[in-house]
């Protein structure tokens, strides 16, 4: 059956109270759903009751990032956390990931790669599913490495691609291999980067960002433990990616895009530079300015957010 979704078009993944549909008819019979690296199930937790308010999912590599990016978003929108409460880490008992609520916001930390996002983003989907949760967005606030782009600049993605320059996500399911498109948001995109201010520090670029299976070889890296190319190859390797129009490698963005896309889940990527690839492989930039610049990206979806939550309490 086809319903309505966000924008009142026919869609199999959306109720018309914007609520989502799975397009997976075996969690419907399931007695229990069992979030296994969230450690949360549809029997244990009241789903709906913990999680049913949420508007926005942040999703970052590291815990700490998102415990970060969960207080510097609680300040950002004034969130007052229930008396006598703290902000605590969810999943905490799953050893796994890590997940922050403030209000609206969830903010969860993925690891690295895609086998590693796609998990997560198995679960969290089920977890908006099993929540009622309406409408959700869904951002991606990562780092990567820049191709001739100043360090600390934005990357807000319009597209991406694996290391063939292929624009879909490869998942090998019951011994066949299945592509699924991986799209992303235009509307969310402009949308994105029209909020940078004129006295932000930093810049902010639209992008084509590429999505390896490793951060070295992967990445034509010549300084990983393994090499068996030349600085040669690399140069080329990253002239050829210049050519054709890529702007920065990071691990996970075909996933992310193609599984929100599969999921009818608006979504963003926006990743920070933390290297200029033309200049050399290393990270060479002392930590505290890594840090600094890993705040830039959440400047960016804290702003969207606001302005969303803003324009929802006028109405
Ligand atoms: O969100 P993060 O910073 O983890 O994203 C990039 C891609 C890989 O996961 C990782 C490699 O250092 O950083
Ligand atoms: O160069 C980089 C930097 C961060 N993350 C990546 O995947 N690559």
């Amino acid at each position: 059956m086809n319903c309505a979704n966000q924008n009142g078009e026919v869609s199999e993944t959306r109720n018309p109270d914007g609520t989502l549909r799975l397009r997976n008819p075996n969690i419907e019979n399931l007695k229990e759903d069992i979030l296994y690296h969230l450690a949360l199930s549809t029997v244990s937790h009241d789903l709906v009751k913990m999680f049913g308010d949420v508007k926005f999912v942040c999703m970052g590599g590291t815990a700490k990032r998102m415990e970060h990016l969960a207080q510097y978003l609680q300040s950002e929108i004034n969130y007052e956390l229930p008396i006598g409460t703290s902000l605590c880490d969810l999943t905490e008992k799953s050893h796994r990931f890590a997940m922050y609520k403030v209000g609206p916001i969830l903010c969860v930390n993925h690891g690295m790669g895609v086998p590693s996002i796609g998990i997560l983003l198995h679960e969290i989907t089920k977890l908006m599913y099993h929540a009622k949760v309406k409408n959700p967005i869904f951002f991606r606030i990562g780092t990567c490495g820049g191709i001739g782009l100043k360090e600390g600049t934005v990357i807000v993605a319009k597209s991406v691609v694996d290391e063939m320059g292929n624009t879909f996500h490869t998942q090998k399911i019951c011994g066949k291999v299945v592509q699924r498109p991986a799209k992303l948001d235009q509307q969310l995109v402009k949308e994105l980067t029209s909020l940078r201010k004129s006295d932000d520090t930093f810049n902010v670029v639209e992008g084509v960002t590429m999505c390896a299976d490793d951060f070295y070889e992967g990445q034509g890296r010549t300084d990983g433990a393994f090499c068996d190319h030349t600085e040669e190859d690399k140069v080329n390797y990253l002239n050829e990616l210049v050519k054709r129009g890529v702007t920065n490698i990071e691990m996970e963005a075909t996933a992310f895009a193609a599984l929100t896309h599969y999921a009818g889940i608006k979504a963003a990527l926006i990743n920070v530079a933390l290297v200029n690839r033309l200049n050399g492989d290393q990270v060479t930039t002392p930590k505290e300015t890594l840090l600094e610049w890993q705040n830039h990206p959440q400047i960016l979806v804290g702003r969207y957010i606001k302005k969303v939550l803003r324009s929802e309490t006028l109405v």
